[in-house]
């Protein structure tokens, strides 16, 4: 039998917790953990990280205490590197842990990777009181009888205890695939703090600053397979392991008023202005991501490289793209670059990275990867046909699958008992009222939701 990946098997020793993440899922490991460990000064910076819903991740963890392989894989091959920089992974719902450590003064930053449906906004982008959990939050946090159970209550919760600590200013660093993600938490936690104690709200206006971040480094689930790979070429047992491709790209915007790791070592990146990096990265990468997603499966395929193979998806891809870079300006973007090194990620057919996981939380990715397109596109007096065909996959694409996973399912599900022009409307109107509102795109939209048609491939 093989031995455990542990601290005793491969002697990583502990950097002391200065950073608290929220989200212990994959990404988390193969981006904020590899640049920690890969910043000059790791041994100064120790991650706790918490689960988000479910504390299987922190309990395999746990016991390989914090260790896991990040697989670097490529078409020449797979790379293997043992990550020590988390030392503690603990079950989310230990909210007391949680607010313990975001009080302890050595504590300098909050990571999150919580997905873009846990930021609960609704379609006008604001936090959305009705969501799950929100309400249920608010009263928690008022009479603190019981314990928040959402990620931004939680977080609410523990900067409440960092100010009764008095332990001063940190920063928190929202590394999820949102538009200004900054502001968004920013808004999202204040919002929340403000609905509940004043005080608190005027609190953490200043003491804590939201970095905004570009993130990106393709990291698909982890597979059984995965798991057999480690085992076979490192000689130990690693539960937990996770495969991300050689690409990886940090850029971040904003103030640490207690400090942090020399990310820069790693490669990241620290700009003052980051909205072109950022939409460049979120409607080129994942745009076209979520495009193959509900085209690709639409057309009977599983994965990116698969769907990117289909020559229809490719196209409708390029299409996009070129009505993209219309509005992408900035020093050394670069975009021709980038396109072609898309391509070359995309098509990594090592990398199994399933359309099924992409396409989920469709009507809170569409309003970031696709609708600023759109708009652009319109506002410069063309149709956005290319971009609306994004939108038009998505719309066939809950017509003819079940089981959507999304914020709004109910809303999805609803839309489609309607029909022809009335059920595009509707759905829209989960994405952008506005967008629901214009009838010539309501028309636009209705009109190339049969280009993939082919919904004998789902079910
Ligand atoms: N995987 C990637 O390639 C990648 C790349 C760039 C950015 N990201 C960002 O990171 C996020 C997480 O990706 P991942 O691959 O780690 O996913 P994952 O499913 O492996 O982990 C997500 C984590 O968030 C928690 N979570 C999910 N939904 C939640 C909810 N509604 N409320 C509370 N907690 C919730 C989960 O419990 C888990 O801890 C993405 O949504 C995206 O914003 C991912
Ligand atoms: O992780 P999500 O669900 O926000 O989006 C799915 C993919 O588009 C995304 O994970 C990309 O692979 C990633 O953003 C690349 O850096």
């Amino acid at each position: 039998m093989l031995p455990r990946l542990n601290r005793v098997t491969k002697p990583f020793s502990r950097a002391p917790i200065r950073i608290v993440h929220l989200g212990l899922g994959a990404f988390h490991r193969s981006h904020q953990a590899w640049y920690t460990q890969h910043a000059g000064d790791a041994s100064e910076w120790g991650i706790a990280s918490f689960t988000g819903r479910r504390p299987d991740a922190a309990t395999v963890l746990a016991a390989q205490d914090g260790l896991f392989t990040v697989v670097e894989r490529s078409d020449a091959g797979d790379s293997f590197e043992v990550i020590g920089s988390v030392v503690e992974a603990i079950d989310g719902a230990d909210v007391g842990r949680f607010a313990e450590l975001i009080a302890a003064p050595l504590t300098s930053v909050v990571t999150l990777t919580i997905t873009e449906a846990a930021y609960r906004l609704g379609a006008d982008g604001k936090l959305d009181a009705n969501a799950p959990g929100v309400a249920a939050d608010l009263a928690a946090l008022t009479d603190r009888s019981r314990t928040p159970t959402t990620p931004l209550g939680r977080l609410v919760f523990g900067l409440a205890s960092r100010r009764d600590a008095d332990a001063g200013p940190l920063a928190v660093v929202c590394c999820d695939n949102l538009s200004h993600n900054g502001t968004v938490a920013r808004n999202a936690v204040v919002g929340m703090a403000k609905a509940v104690d004043g005080g608190l709200a005027a609190w953490i206006d200043a003491n804590v600053s939201f970095v905004s971040t570009s993130v990106d480094r393709i990291t698909p689930r982890t597979t059984e397979a995965d798991i057999d790979a480690v085992a076979a070429a490192c000689g130990y047992r690693d539960d937990a392991p996770v495969v991300a491709e050689p690409f990886r790209n940090w850029v971040l915007s904003g103030d640490f008023p207690a400090g942090r790791p020399r990310w820069e070592d790693a490669g990241a990146v620290f700009v003052d202005e980051i909205e072109p990096y950022e939409n460049r990265k979120l409607w080129l990468l994942n745009g076209a991501h979520s495009l193959l997603a509900y085209a690709g499966q639409l057309r009977g395929h599983k994965t990116v490289a698969e769907a990117l193979a289909d020559d229809s998806c490719r196209e409708a891809v390029e299409a996009f793209w070129d009505e993209a870079a219309a509005h992408l300006h900035g020093e050394g973007l670069e975009i021709p670059a980038y396109r072609a090194a898309l391509l070359e990620r995309f098509g990594n057919s090592r990398i199994e990275h399933h359309l099924a996981q992409i396409a989920m939380d469709g009507t809170t990715k569409l309003r970031m990867r696709a609708l600023p397109v759109l708009r652009a596109e319109r506002a410069a007096g063309r149709s956005g046909e290319a971009t609306a065909r994004v939108i038009a996959a998505w719309t066939a694409y809950t017509a003819a699958g079940s089981g959507i996973q999304d914020p709004q399912a109910a809303g999805i599900a609803s839309a489609n008992l309607l029909e022809g022009r009335a059920r595009i409307e509707a759905l829209l109107s989960l994405i952008d009222a506005d967008l629901a509102a214009d009838r010539a795109v309501v028309d636009l939209v209705e009109s190339l939701s049969i280009t993939f048609d082919s919904a004998s491939h789902l079910n």
